[in-house]
């Protein structure tokens, strides 16, 4: 069992975490959430420092949910370390970590999910066909629980971001959704859990995926419009590393994440590469 912080208090009931959650409203007071899987990196410390902006409670939480992973995927491996998590959410300033086991999420019979119609067939959803529908099923599980004024997600899953948004929406959730900017190693990889799984030679070839996505910036600013030329050097970039294989590398309109043949407005580049065994993702907007 991990220790529990002194300071920082540890939920892992809903029940209990509604309760908390009613007794903050009941004072008039704010919550901000900042949902993870844990195995905290500087890129998430930087949404409970924004969390903090918009909330008098940061909440964190911190589960590896199984309906967003598909057959084959990491699941079972995804790194954990949870006490040492704590620890750097209290230090970050987070006053709450809500952190339920699966059986509490997903009880005996479990049967409800929340799908999106449009968003999930682009980029990672096309390889990754279930998972936004456990992303979105999650988060609104985790919007009724912690019960947040606000909430932060990280832009490296721009997607995700975006299925979010839609789902507040059209789902008339009264919640704040912020986009937090993408936190990177000194060289440029975006930070992410799964680096760790990283061979050292893997971890320099994984650089690949920064440069590219910086390429393509500097192509569309020297005035480069055709999208196809500007994918065609990005997978020329990444094919050069052997340990690499491309899942997807697209330029798309930010809203809808249809593919943009030539840019003339705003545009993201966003790609996924797999790196030995580990899946990459990063993204950058390469026309405002
Ligand atoms: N480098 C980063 N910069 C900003 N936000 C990030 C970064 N990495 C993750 N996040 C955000 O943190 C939140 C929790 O993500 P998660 O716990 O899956 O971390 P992760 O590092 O993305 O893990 P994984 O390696 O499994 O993709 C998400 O909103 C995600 O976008
Ligand atoms: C939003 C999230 C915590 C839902 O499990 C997860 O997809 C993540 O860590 O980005
Ligand atoms: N941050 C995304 C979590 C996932 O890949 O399942």
């Amino acid at each position: 069992m991990p220790k529990r912080g002194a300071v920082i208090k540890i939920i892992d009931t809903a029940g209990q975490m509604q309760k908390y959650a009613d007794g903050v409203r009941e004072k008039g007071k704010k919550i901000s959430l900042v949902p993870t899987m844990g195995f905290l990196h500087q890129g998430h410390l930087s949404l409970i420092k924004e969390a903090l902006k918009h909330g008098d409670e940061v909440v964190v939480s911190i589960f590896v949910n199984p309906a967003q992973f598909g057959p084959g995927e990491d699941l079972e491996k995804y790194p954990r370390s949870f006490e040492r998590d704590c620890k750097l959410a209290e230090d970050a300033g987070a006053s709450i970590i809500f952190s339920p086991d699966k059986e509490e999420l997903y009880g005996k019979n479990y049967q409800t999910y929340v799908n999106l119609e449009k968003l999930p067939m682009h980029l990672c959803g096309i390889s990754r066909p279930t998972h936004f529908r456990g992303v979105a099923t999650i988060v609104t599980k985790l919007f009724l629980i912690t019960k947040p004024h606000a909430a932060v997600f990280g832009q490296k899953d721009f997607q995700q971001l975006q299925v979010i948004r839609q789902m507040v929406k059209d789902l008339n959730f009264d919640i704040k959704i912020i986009g937090a900017p993408i936190v990177r190693e000194d060289d440029g990889l975006a930070m992410s859990s799964r680096n760790t799984y990283l061979t050292p030679g893997q971890r320099k070839q994984a650089l690949c995926l920064s440069q590219s996505l910086k390429q393509a910036f500097e192509m569309v600013k020297s005035g480069v419009i055709d999208a196809s030329r500007i994918i065609e050097q990005a997978e020329k970039i990444i094919s050069a590393h052997p340990e690499t294989k491309i899942d997807y590398i697209a330029v798309c309109d930010p809203d809808t994440l249809s593919d943009i043949k030539i840019i003339q407005g705003p545009a993201i580049m966003a790609l996924a590469v797999k790196v030995g065994n580990t899946r990459l993702i990063d993204n950058m907007m390469i026309n405002q």
